[in-house]
């Protein structure tokens, strides 16, 4: 992934498109974690993803933490920083062989407790790929023993430069649909 340098904040500013889209690569921390749209500004991820890589077996590890912002219950996760942490991180293993992917489906299943402010790991590999769909699964647990926390699975449809676009043009069409009745 070609790259222009690194600013003060850490984020890597890219230069380079994603293999076969023709859209721009999004930016990296310096723990190599892609940012998405609502976390650019910020320069680092919101959910608490604070190191990424592949590894020699094509499994993706994260290390992260639950901010404390995204507490449920006392002192542990709320379910929809689980949820929310899973969908990012499964995602993110087709982008980290350069391919662009939405998720279609997604199954998570809440195993124990997710203390906030701990370290966490999680690893997600492909259990598959079929044509355009990646059967993509993962598991999070705590960083000290391994204790297992949640598990998620689900498929990613890899998409071209003209989903957003379609997308826009789709939207306005209802847009327009609804404005004239
Ligand atoms: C770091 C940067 C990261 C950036 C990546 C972030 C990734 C995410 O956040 S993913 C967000 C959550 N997921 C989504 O938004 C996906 C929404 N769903 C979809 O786009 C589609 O259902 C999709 C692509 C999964 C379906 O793919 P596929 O099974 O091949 O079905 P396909 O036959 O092409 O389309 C199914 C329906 O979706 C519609 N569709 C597909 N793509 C689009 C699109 N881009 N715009 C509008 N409609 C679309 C089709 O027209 C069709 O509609 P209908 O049933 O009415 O004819």
């Amino acid at each position: 992934m070609p790259t222009t340098g690194t600013g003060e904040s850490g984020v890597t500013a890219p230069n380079g498109h994603w293999a076969g889209t023709g859209l721009p690569e999004p930016p990296r921390t310096a723990g190599g974690v892609t940012l998405c749209g609502g976390c650019r500004a910020l320069g680092a991820c919101r959910l608490g993803v604070e190191r990424e890589r592949l590894d020699e077996g094509g499994v993706a590890r994260f290390e992260l933490s639950c901010p404390r912002s995204h507490e449920g219950g006392p002192d542990v996760a709320h379910g929809g920083w689980t949820a929310a942490v899973l969908d990012d991180c499964l995602g993110h293993l087709p982008l980290l062989h350069g391919v662009m992917s939405v998720t279609a489906e997604l199954t998570v299943s809440f195993v124990k407790p997710v203390p906030v402010e701990r370290p966490l790991e999680l690893r997600v590999w492909a259990d598959r790929r079929e044509g355009s769909r990646w059967y993509i699964a993962g598991e999070m647990t705590l960083a000290p023993g391994g204790a297992v926390l949640a598990r998620a699975s689900g498929i990613w449809v890899t998409r071209d430069r003209s989903h957003y676009a379609r997308h826009a043009k789709w939207l306005a069409g209802q847009v327009e649909a609804t404005e004239g009745q």
